[in-house]
This record gives C-alpha cells, structure tokens and sequence, in this order.
C-alpha cells in the first residue's frame, strides 16, 4: 500500500515569516489524515519552517538541488547541506526549472543519483506541453523523461524514489487533466517503470498528479488506482485550502 503524499510546492512565494505563520496556522488546525504532510518553500524558508513543525507531522522538503557536494557553482545549495538540515524530500526537474533554468534530463539523473546518495527523496517532475501532446507524442515524451531521470539506478534506489506528473498546460492555468486522463498517463508511468526498473519497484513508485489541483478535485484524482498523492502549487499557498486538500484527499 502506498501512502497518499500531499506535497505543496510554494514555488517563489513567501517569506520565512510568511512561511512561519502558516506552519503555526496549520499545527493549530491540524486534521486528521493519513496522507504524509510536505510543505516546500523557498530555501531560506526552510530551517524556520522546520523549527516551527517541530512536534507536528508536517514535513518541511526542497525545491531543487544541486548534484555536486560543494564548489564553484554561485547561488545554488549541495545535497549534502539539505541533507544535513534534515530535509526529506527535493522537488527536482519542475518544468519551471526545465524551461527557464534548462535543467536537462541528464542534470535530473545526476540530481536523482545525489539526493538518494544523501538518504533524501527525490520528487522527480515530468511532463508534456500542450504542443506535444496535440501532436499525440505526450506518453512517448513523458516515458522518456522518466527513463532519463532513472538512468542507471538500482532497482533498490529507483523504489525509493517519487514521480510527479504535471502537465505543463495543467500547471496555474486552472485547467487540471481529467482525473481519466491524468490517470492514462500515471498508468502508462506504471507501465514503463515495470519495464525499466522492475515490478517490485514499479508497484513500490509513488507517482502524484500535479496540475491545478484544489480541493474540489483533489478527493477524484485520488480515487484513481495509479494516483498516490498530489504536488500542489496555488492551492497550497493557504493554510484552509491546504487543509482542503489533506480532507478531501484521504485515501
Ligand atoms: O507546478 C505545480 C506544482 O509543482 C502546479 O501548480 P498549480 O497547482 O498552481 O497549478
């Protein structure tokens, strides 16, 4: 059994007081829920946010990782400072990051690689644009991202490891995938992860649903068999619809 994982990605947004207040908010409110609780904030928000969680069953995760330990690399943070912090769970390969920052499936794979090194999680992003998927090629595309990012991993570490599947014309345009649709595609995953990595891995692979995803969706999208949790932009900006989310989407 998979547990439901309902991850906020907060993106570019709030402060660390900001971030501070809606730890407070939430471990005052917090309900009852068997989904695993992860909030990712900016990076200087973290080690607040994670004084402010103690106690509570919210974890507090990264928005991206460099691969390399340390070094000359300006303006980024190595797995290995995450990891010593304490941190669970690294986002990595989020399309912003693709599209703006031209993070490559090969810097994916080397940043899967050194999160698991570090005894983190990564939450590998996938995902087609609305041109490829109009040209049909969108299961090709996205079964290509997941093979690159699990390159020469170990069926050991592959296990270990979380899938999101955003769409990218899903993400804060307010149109989310059909739970259907967004299911076809989770299962097609299913499917190459049970060729690239073996059945025990591929069952054991938590894959989420990114997209638009509010409260009133998020309860369908998690009916669906292949469907373990949600990554969560806007929706996850307020302590009440966060809460929202973990209500409505209890497995
Ligand atoms: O990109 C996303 C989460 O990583 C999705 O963002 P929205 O939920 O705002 O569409």
């Amino acid at each position: 059994m998979r547990q439901t994982l309902i991850a906020g990605n907060w993106k570019m947004n709030k402060t660390p007081d900001e971030g501070v207040d809606f730890i407070n908010e939430l471990k005052a409110n917090f309900p009852e829920t068997d989904a695993e609780v992860l909030i990712t904030p900016t990076a200087v928000g973290i080690q607040p946010m994670q004084v402010a969680a103690k106690g509570s069953d919210i974890q507090i995760g990264a928005q991206n990782s460099h691969f390399e330990n340390s070094g000359a690399f300006t303006g980024e943070i190595s797995p290995e400072t995450l990891s010593a912090m304490g941190v669970p769970y690294v986002i990595i390969g989020h399309s912003e990051r693709r599209e703006i920052f031209h993070e490559t499936d090969e810097d994916v794979n080397k940043k899967a690689k050194a999160i698991l090194d570090h005894g983190m999680t990564p939450i590998i992003c996938v995902g087609e644009s609305l041109e490829t998927r109009e040209e049909g090629k969108d299961q090709e595309w996205v079964a290509g991202q997941v093979k690159a990012a699990l390159k020469d991993l170990s069926s050991e570490d592959a296990a270990k490891v979380v899938i999101a599947y955003e769409p990218i014309w899903a993400i804060g345009t307010g149109k989310t995938a059909s739970a259907d649709d967004a299911e076809k595609m989770i299962a097609h995953i299913r499917d190459i992860l049970f060729e690239a990595v073996g059945e025990e891995a591929s069952q054991a692979i938590r894959i989420l649903y990114g997209g638009s995803v509010k409260p009133a969706n998020v309860a369908e999208l998690l009916e669906k068999e292949n469907i373990d949790g949600a990554l969560v932009g806007g929706a996850s900006l307020e302590v009440d619809s966060y809460i929202g989310l973990l209500t409505g989407g209890a497995k």
